[in-house]
């Protein structure tokens, strides 16, 4: 499990261990550990143009000390000093090892650029002269290496709330931050590595986590000798339309290749001919009206891909709903909820699985609001409704009361294309069917499904239905 946590969770772990360590002890370390990085990214140290970025924190400070590593090695090492103030010990150590001081123009000549301008210690927007860099940096041609946070990047929430560097590299220091996993942030934060600086033992529970292979591995249920059909998972799926039959495809189609024991699917005449043409494995309960009556056992229900909004569709999913099984709430479901919130009064789990627009509508947030402050508008979701919240983007968030939140790592930009949500419902249903938390099924889901889009894309254009069929291999690879 990749952990970060918020600035303030760090300072309060990096003070504790700075009370037992020589003053300048950490900084040591962290310029270490980031000159070695920046060694590595160069490849030839000896000779190379290296910009430092030196802001008036010890962001700048751990620049200048992992310049002067760099320039003892044979780099012609500048730093441009664009605060009021400056680490004066790091930069006069920086001169005695042959470094100089000069103008923002350097940027233009570099080979890499050091981004020490602010890390967890800045505060709203980039002030100037910060923002003018900042957008120099992101037009030259040096690879970027950013200290501890891109600057810009909000470390606590990955806000960006004007300019930010844009890096292929950042060393993050003692812990991860929030902000480098969570969007926007997370677009700038390039590579990202950790330098150890001895904080672990100090750190509290996670702001949000990670999953890694090996965590979707121990989650994931797999069938042994003891498993039937009906043990391995029953999903309900009530997707699909007239208008809308491939959303119940592709649903019914991520459900199977995500390994359920048995799919049953509800629907109307022409989504079922559809699904009962793709998926012979599917048991199909064709509706003429919205009654689940003689559909059997289910042990969770997906609801909503392709659905629509009207009378039919609002009497399904009250009685969708009305089970005593987790249901996922997805799509057009999401619209009906949003206009009768009592259909989401129940006991039983709920995971919704919103992309930026519809949790907006859902609480009634402008959309560029959710976008810009993802990780607080799924927190505050899941809080307001009772329900897990997986909210959908380049980087999935699940959102639990009292949890860190989940985000998720894999994935490609491919994924955005029609229909893929469908695929991804289908597979966290499975999931919540073989019963794992709604927690633990919307974050393996979503792994699963980053996973499967970055193996069905392979560097070019998908189709959805690609996405669903490369779930088994996506499952193979953990292993
Ligand atoms: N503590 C430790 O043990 C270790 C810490 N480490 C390192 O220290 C970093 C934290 O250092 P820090 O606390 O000095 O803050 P930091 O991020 O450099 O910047 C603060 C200054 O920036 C400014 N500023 C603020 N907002 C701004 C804005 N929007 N736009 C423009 N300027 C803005 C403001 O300055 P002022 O405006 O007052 O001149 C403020 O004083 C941390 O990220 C890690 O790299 C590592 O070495 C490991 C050990
Ligand atoms: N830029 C992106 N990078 C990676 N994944 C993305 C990106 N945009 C969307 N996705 C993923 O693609 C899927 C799109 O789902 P959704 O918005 O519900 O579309 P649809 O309703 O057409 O199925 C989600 O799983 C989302 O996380
Ligand atoms: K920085």
């Amino acid at each position: 499990m990749l952990t970060a946590y918020t600035a303030d969770q760090i300072r309060t772990a990096e003070q504790a261990l700075m009370a037992r360590l020589p003053e300048g002890t950490l900084m040591q370390r962290a310029a270490a550990g980031l000159a070695a990085r920046c060694a590595g990214l160069l490849g030839r140290v000896y000779g190379s143009r290296v910009v430092l970025l030196a802001g008036s924190g010890d962001n700048g400070g751990d620049a200048l000390y992992a310049g002067v590593r760099l320039a003892r090695r044979g780099a012609r090492v500048e730093a441009v000093l664009a605060g009021s103030r400056v680490h004066e010990a790091g930069l006069a150590a920086l001169k005695l090892a042959g470094g100089r001081i000069a103008g923002p123009e350097a940027v233009d000549r570099a080979d890499l650029v050091v981004d020490g301008l602010v890390g967890i210690g800045a505060s709203g927007a980039l002030r100037e002269p910060y923002a003018t860099l900042a957008g120099r940096v992101n037009r030259g041609p040096g690879l970027v290496v950013a200290v501890d946070v891109p600057s810009g990047v909000d470390a606590s929430t990955g806000r960006v709330a004007g300019a930010a560097v844009r890096a292929h590299l950042t060393v993050t220091m003692g812990a991860c931050k929030t902000g480098l996993l969570v969007d926007p942030g997370a677009g700038h934060t390039g590579r990202l590595e950790l330098v150890d600086i001895g904080l672990g033992a100090f750190l509290p529970d996670p702001d949000v986590a990670a999953l890694t292979g090996g965590d979707v591995t121990d989650l994931l249920p797999m069938p042994d000798a003891e498993s039937d059909k009906y043990r391995r998972g029953v999903v309900g799926i009530a997707a699909g339309s007239q208008e809308y039959t491939g959303a119940a495809v592709l649903a019914v189609g991520g459900a199977l290749r995500a390994g359920a024991g048995m799919v049953r699917y509800v629907g109307t005449a022409e989504p079922v001919a559809q699904v009962r043409a793709h998926w012979p494995e599917a048991v199909i309960t064709q509706l003429d009206r919205p009654s689940l009556d003689g559909v059997g056992r289910v042990q969770a229900w997906v609801l909503g891909p392709g659905l629509g909004t009207g009378d039919f569709a609002h009497e399904l999913a009250g009685k969708v709903l009305a089970s005593d099984v987790p249901v996922l709430v997805d799509a057009d479901a999401l619209t009906l909820v949003s206009r009768d919130a009592a259909l989401l009064r129940r006991s039983a789990p709920v995971l919704i699985t919103p992309h930026a627009g519809e949790l907006a509508r859902l609480t009634r947030v402008p959309r560029e609001r959710v976008e810009a402050g993802r990780l607080e508008h799924a927190r505050r979701a899941a809080a307001e409704l009772g329900v897990t919240v997986l909210l959908k983007g380049a980087t999935t968030l699940v959102a639990e009361e009292e949890r860190p939140v989940r985000v998720n790592r894999t994935g490609s930009s491919w994924l955005a294309t029609a229909g893929t949500g469908d695929v991804l419902a289908g597979v966290a249903g499975v999931l919540l069917a073989q019963g794992l938390s709604c927690y633990d099924a919307g974050s393996c889901a979503a792994y699963l499904h980053g996973l499967a889009g970055g193996l069905a894309a392979d560097g070019a254009p998908l189709v959805t239905a690609d996405v669903a069929a490369a779930i088994p291999a996506a499952i193979r690879s953990l292993s």
